[in-house]
């Protein structure tokens, strides 16, 4: 699975830990920025990684800043992104298993680094179930 992270200043921090883990644990992740934690703005961020998953050009996406509420808006926007905003581990687990999304979004201003660890982990590794949740899924590509 190919996955791509990004962030703002506010999700600086938070992003470089989560690339830190993933890389350890073997996770084929590109880090799309930013390099530093001056002030940027996050639809800048947010667009073009929705759209690089959009394109299937990566499976999955992570998104942080502040508090993932910009960045989630913003990739929403790009059509067939599913983002969640997720700040618990059972939001974590139904999001895939029920909206199958292909993108995550979280506040580095909202939980610590430990949840999101715990986050993205199950993020990563649940299965969309698809059966009655498939017609709703197609509902929201309509
Ligand atoms: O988009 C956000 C809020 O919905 C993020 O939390 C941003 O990181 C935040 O707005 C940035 O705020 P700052 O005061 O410029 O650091």
């Amino acid at each position: 699975m190919k996955v791509i992270i990004a962030s703002d200043h506010g999700g600086f921090n938070l992003k470089n830990s989560i690339v830190q883990k993933l890389q350890d644990t073997g996770v084929d992740i590109t880090d799309f920025g930013p390099d530093s934690n001056d002030s940027v703005d996050y639809p800048d961020f947010a667009r073009p990684v929705a759209e690089k998953v959009a394109s299937g050009e990566y499976d999955r996406g992570i998104l942080i800043c502040g508090t993932g509420i910009g960045m989630s808006i913003t990739a929403n926007k790009v059509r067939n992104i599913r983002c969640a905003l997720v700040h618990d581990t059972f939001s974590a687990k139904a999001t895939r298993a029920h909206n199958d999304s292909n993108m995550l979004a979280m506040g580095e201003r909202v939980i610590g680094p430990g949840l999101a660890d715990d986050i993205v982990d199950i993020w990563l590794n649940t299965e969309y179930e698809g059966g009655r949740h498939e017609r709703r899924v197609c509902k929201i590509e309509e």
